[in-house]
Parts: structure tokens; C-alpha cells; sequence
């Protein structure tokens, strides 16, 4: 369950932000939390920095990076929308059981589970012909 942010923590601000710096700070303690919070985004971002270096050592082309990209952030903002509707879902309902907040929780994790689906399928179709070689070397052996 998503925890409420500790308020002694934050210097109270309900008002809209003044200038483009503060939205900006905003925005990055929104990223901060998300790594603060979620252990599976703290997993996906270690996987992202392996597939990175892997994806040098074998220099990937650049439409290949290109998908890989689009992989890893759309994980990414699955992880956003699975950690906004956690957050709004426990505002709401606090610590009572409701069928909706379930449906809306599980679903939300559901888009983390496609967006992982579709994050594998690319890192296969794309490191195959790279890692296929060494599968095949190992098995023969
Ligand atoms: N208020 C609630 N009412 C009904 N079911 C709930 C409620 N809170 C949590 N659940 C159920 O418990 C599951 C886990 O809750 P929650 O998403 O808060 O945990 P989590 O460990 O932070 O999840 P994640 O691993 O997706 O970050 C939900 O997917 C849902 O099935």
C-alpha cells in the first residue's frame, strides 16, 4: 500500500507553482518518489542500465536503440500511472477494503505487467542475434 507523504517533510505549498524552477522541482520530486517508492521501478531502472551497457558493448544501430527507448519508457510510465492511481486510490479510500479500489489497483498493475510484456518481446527480437550465438555455443558444449 502506498504510503502518505510525510508532511514535515515538504514545506506546505497548495497554490499553483509561481515560475517554470519550482514546477520543475515539482516534477523531479515526482521522479524521486516514484524510485522511492516502487521496488519494481528500482528494478526496472537496474534493468534499464544493463540492456544500456549490453546495448554498447554490441553496438546496437540506431533504430534499434530506437525501440529499446520506446521499451524502457514505456515501462516507465506504466510504473507512473500503477504509482498515481495507487496514491489517489489510498487517498480515497484510506485503509478500507473496496471492490473498485481493487479493480482500479489491479489494473494499474496489469499495465505495468503488458508494458514489461512488450518491454521483453522487443529486448528478444532485438538482442537475439547477438545473444542466440552464445545460447547455442553453451548448448552444444
Ligand atoms: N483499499 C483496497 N481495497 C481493495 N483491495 C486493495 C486495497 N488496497 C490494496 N488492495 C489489493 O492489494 C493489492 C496490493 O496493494 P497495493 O497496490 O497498495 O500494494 P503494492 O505492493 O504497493 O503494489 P505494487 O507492487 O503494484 O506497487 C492491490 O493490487 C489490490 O488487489
Amino acid at each position: 500500500m502506498t504510503m502518505a507523504l510525510q508532511d514535515k517533510e515538504h514545506t506546505p505549498q497548495i497554490e499553483k507553482n509561481t515560475n517554470f524552477l519550482q514546477a520543475l522541482g515539482h516534477a523531479l520530486e515526482g521522479i524521486g518518489q516514484l524510485l522511492v517508492r516502487e521496488r519494481n521501478m528500482r528494478f526496472h531502472f537496474l534493468a534499464a542500465i544493463v540492456v544500456l551497457i549490453f546495448g554498447l558493448k554490441v553496438g546496437l544501430g540506431r533504430s534499434d536503440w530506437l525501440w529499446v527507448t520506446v521499451a524502457v519508457f514505456t515501462v516507465i510510465m506504466a510504473e507512473f500511472v500503477n504509482t498515481i492511481v495507487e496514491s489517489i486510490v489510498d487517498l480515497i479510500v484510506g485503509d478500507e477494503y473496496y471492490t473498485l479500489a481493487k479493480v482500479a489497483k489491479d489494473v494499474a498493475a496489469g499495465a505495468v505487467l503488458a508494458a514489461v510484456g512488450f518491454a521483453v518481446i522487443i529486448g528478444a527480437l532485438i538482442f537475439e542475434p547477438y545473444v542466440w550465438p552464445w545460447i547455442k555455443m553453451i548448448l552444444t558444449r
